[in-house]
């Protein structure tokens, strides 16, 4: 356990400056503060709970020449993060109360940041039959949050079963919203001119809409909660208006990437550009800043997908999917949304909403004694050419490399302790 420690003079969320005691892994009053306390002057940065990221892509175990648990938890506490959902889409995949035990493991042994597993819906990703969601809920693992990730639940039949099974427990289905039939084994990109002038097989927004709209309605019907994983359409994005009108219990993230990222940028057959669901035009982005703003969309999740070079490196169709991205997320979207969101709506859409939609209890809590003191301390003026040797994840599948963008993070608190500092 760390010496208590003193943090003078940040910016606590937006609500002005304030002083934060850590002492015994919590905030405490700062009036109680022993004389010899550790100090550390933070007057002009921002404090902010600990983030939350619902989709960290950790690949252990099967592909640790990609990430492992160590790697990928040490980038998420060089990006802020204190907690990370940790996809099922392994080898094996974590289809049952051991594989999820044993990635909870693994992540506490690291000791970077809290890892939650995500279970999977269905044996194996198969999409056929659907797996130990009760046994995985209440194994000491607790796993609320369950996701095909990487596949849709493309089955209704299967998915309404899910849906009907995690309402016992409170848990979620979060879905990976691609109508396999509309994009095809060979789509690649956004289905639009850029793909027809690059001779590209692409997929239309419809792919996703159509499933959230299916799945919002599936919802209802059982009286469960769904989460949409990264929305990328605009399309989405109403159907997400319609079904909260309606009080339909959905949630929705969106990734940094596809808050600054366009579709024009694989007219250069770059594979770093390359990412499930696609990069879209610029209007659909538009689209989504909006969402977030509005709350329409809860929360921004990472989807950091990290690969090997030896499966990103191919000519662009045969290319993995994904990108890296727990190290600048926050940088994203202090650049693409802090006029619209302040500092309190960044701390809600990256930690206080992520934390609620995955039931956590210790994280995404105010800055107030008796709290875990899960906190991230953010230089609101930084910025730097991204370099994506300088990371901590073992893998360099970088798409802001060379950008010039926010670097905010000086240094995370996971349970009182520093996790990182620049
Ligand atoms: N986002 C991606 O492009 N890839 C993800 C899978 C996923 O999130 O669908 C991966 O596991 O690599
Ligand atoms: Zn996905
Ligand atoms: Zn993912």
């Amino acid at each position: 356990m760390m010496p208590p420690i003193m943090i003078t003079g940040a910016d606590l969320a937006g609500a002005g400056p304030g002083d934060l005691l850590i002492m015994d892994g919590q905030f405490a009053d700062p009036a109680l503060a022993p004389a010899d306390v550790q100090r550390f002057d933070a007057a002009g940065l921002v404090a902010l709970p600990g983030l939350v990221d619902l989709h960290t892509h950790l690949r252990e175990p099967g592909r640790e020449d990609a990430e492992t648990v160590e790697s990928g938890t040490a980038a998420a506490a060089r990006g802020g993060f204190t907690a990370v959902l940790a996809m099922a889409n392994t080898d094996p995949v974590t289809d049952t109360a051991e594989a999820a035990a044993h990635v909870a493991a693994l992540g506490r042994r690291a000791g970077h940041t809290q890892v939650i597993p995500v279970g999977a819906v269905t044996k194996g990703l198969a999409g056929t039959e659907l797996a130990e969601l009760g046994l995985m809920a209440r194994s000491a693992a607790g796993v609320r949050v369950f996701s095909d990730d990487g596949h849709c639940v493309g089955d209704a039949r299967l998915m309404r079963r899910a849906l009907e099974y995690v309402r016992a427990f409170g848990g979620v289905i979060a879905q990976h919203a691609q109508d396999p039939r509309l994009a095809g084994p060979d789509a690649c990109c956004h289905e639009g001119e850029i793909s027809g002038r690059l001779g590209l097989a692409g997929w239309p927004p419809a792919a996703e809409s159509t499933i959230v709209a299916r799945d919002v309605e599936l919802a209802e019907l059982t009286r469960s909660r769904v989460h949409v994983c990264h929305v990328s359409t605009a399309e989405t994005v109403e159907v997400l208006r319609w079904a909260k009108r309606r009080g339909i219990a959905v949630t929705a993230e969106v990734t940094p990437h596809h808050l600054l990222l366009t579709t024009d940028l694989v007219t250069g057959y770059d594979p770093t550009f390359k990412v499930n669901p696609p990069l879209r035009p610029a209007e659909h982005v538009t689209v989504l800043r909006e969402a977030l703003a509005d709350g329409t969309i809860d929360a921004v999740a990472t989807d950091h997908a990290p690969h090997a070079r030896h499966d990103k490196e191919h000519a662009f169709p045969d290319a993995a999917f994904g990108m890296v991205g727990l190290e600048t997320a926050l940088g994203v979207v202090l650049e693409t949304m802090l006029d619209a969101l302040g500092w309190a709506g960044v701390a809600d859409r990256l930690s206080v909403a992520p934390a609620r939609i995955a039931g956590l209890n210790g994280q995404g809590r105010a800055l107030t004694p008796g709290e875990p003191a899960n906190l991230v301390l953010v230089d609101p003026s930084a910025r730097r050419v991204v370099d994506a040797t300088d990371s901590a994840s073992l893998s360099r599948n970088n798409p802001w490399h060379g950008l010039d963008l926010p670097d905010p993070v000086v240094a995370t608190y996971w349970n009182g302790n520093q996790t990182y500092r620049r």
